[in-house]
């Protein structure tokens, strides 16, 4: 895959199978390739740019309506964009839920409490980018966005940055908890967020260097992490 023609390529030779439910850590350092997955993912890039292919439940990508693939994939950014508007538009942009739901999913990763306890708190307004909200805050509402659509698979980008080490907690156990039946791949900047994936990808200039249980990873690369991690604090 390569951003745009005339680019070098960004992922090469790329072979995976990754397992219904499975939770799959992502390492590597900087400019690895990593967020450049997610993006294939997602078909955000020209397919022109994207040979081979990539299957979920057996089926192309290619061949699915990108509103449908996008139903399936919910993404939690590093640096999550909230939209001004609503909470509500925020987390049900189609409003497809109840508010009784939009409530539920608000309240099971603790944020009820930001808003009034009935449903016209759901109206409260979100400035631009989400300015009136801390990082970690707009990360639980992407994880509640999450929660509504009930997505098949979960992608995240581990927050380096900006989020305390008790919402990082809260982030990670309301996902270990929700998402336990579905897929869910993070790429990781700390190496404990990775120690409890049943495997672990490590990439190197846009390839697989080894794919693996973490007691067989972890040994071997965890000078990476901290080469990513000290770059990453650095930015
Ligand atoms: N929009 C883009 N256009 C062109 N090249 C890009 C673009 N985004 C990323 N790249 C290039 O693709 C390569 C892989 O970048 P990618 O962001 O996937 O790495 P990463 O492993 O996620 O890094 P990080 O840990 O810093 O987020 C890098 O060489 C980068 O410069």
């Amino acid at each position: 895959m390569r951003y745009r023609a005339g680019l070098d390529h960004v992922l090469n030779n790329i072979d995976l199978h990754i397992e219904t439910k499975e939770k799959i850590g992502i390492i590597g350092r900087t400019g690895a390739g990593k967020s450049s997955l997610f993006q294939a993912m997602f078909r955000l890039i020209d397919q022109k740019s994207v040979s081979g292919k990539i299957s979920i439940d057996g089926f192309d990508i290619k061949s699915i309506p990108l509103h449908h693939l996008r139903s399936r994939l919910s993404v939690i950014p590093q640096t999550p964009i909230l939209f001004a508007g609503t909470l509500r538009y925020n987390i049900d942009p189609f409003e497809q839920y109840t508010d009784e739901q939009c409530l539920l999913a608000l309240e099971s990763v603790q944020l009820k409490h930001i808003i009034s306890n009935n449903s016209e708190g759901l109206h409260q307004l979100v400035a631009e980018s989400g300015s009136n909200f801390s990082t970690g805050q707009c990360q639980l509402l992407c994880v509640a966005r999450a929660i509504l659509k009930q997505s098949k698979i979960l992608m995240i980008d581990e927050a380096t940055a900006n989020v305390d080490q008790t919402t990082d907690s809260l982030i990670q156990n309301v996902i270990a908890e929700k998402f336990k039946n579905r897929t869910i791949l993070t790429i990781a900047h700390r190496l404990n967020t990775v120690a409890r994936s049943d495997r672990i990808i490590v990439m190197h200039q846009g390839k697989i260097l080894d794919f693996d249980v973490p007691q067989n990873i972890l040994p071997k690369y965890g000078h990476i992490q901290h080469a990513s991690s000290d770059t990453n604090n650095q930015s």
